[in-house]
């Protein structure tokens, strides 16, 4: 059954900026949205295996994180906001946001929240090696991942109006077809 709102994933090594844009687009966004911050999630529905404690995060049941998102999927009209993305089925994605910044800004963005030096090190090199851009070039097709600088606030607006003009062509083309 089509759609009637899109699902857009919102991708990026941590600190790109993916909540804050998330939480935005559901602001101006012209059709209502539901972010969900996937992260936040695992925890609060307990989707995880343990707890890995030398790395400070958790191992995700990528299965029980499948079935419970399902639904909702179905349903459209949802932000995905991950640090990875190769775990959801190619059919779910309209639209892939992968967020790039530079790799000192994400240092210094994780080092305000309190992460430990061994995982602010991680999300540097991944950064820098573009691991996220490439999960997503690997999982998903080339036209519909958009890769978006998120360095200053006017990134973060200009990105947010480029998302919300995607809605409203995306609205458009679906009421044409159906
Ligand atoms: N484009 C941007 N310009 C300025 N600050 C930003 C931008 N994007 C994110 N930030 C800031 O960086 C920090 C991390 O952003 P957040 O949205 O939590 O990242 P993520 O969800 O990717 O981990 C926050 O303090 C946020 O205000």
């Amino acid at each position: 059954m089509a759609r009637l709102a899109p699902v857009i994933i919102i991708t990026g090594t941590p600190g790109t900026g993916k909540s804050t844009h998330a939480q935005m687009l559901v602001d101006e966004s012209p059709i209502p949205l539901k972010h969900i911050n996937v992260g936040e999630w695992v925890k609060e529905k307990e989707l995880y295996e343990e707890f890995d404690r030398e790395w400070q995060s958790y191992t995700v049941d990528e299965d029980k994180l499948l079935d419970e998102l399902e639904p909702l999927v179905s349903d459209g009209g949802i932000i995905l906001d991950w640090h990875t993305c190769e775990v959801f089925p190619e059919r779910w994605a309209d639209l892939v946001i992968v967020l790039r910044c530079d790799h000192s800004k994400v240092w210094e963005r994780l080092e305000k929240r309190g992460y430990p030096l061994k995982k602010i090190q991680e999300n540097n090199e991944a950064e820098i090696m573009q691991v996220v851009l490439d999960e997503a070039r690997a999982s998903y097709p080339a036209e519909i991942i958009v890769e978006l600088g998120s360095e200053t606030t006017e990134d973060l607006e200009a990105n947010v109006a480029r998302m919300v003009e995607w809605i409203v062509s995306w609205k458009r083309n679906h009421e044409t077809v159906v």
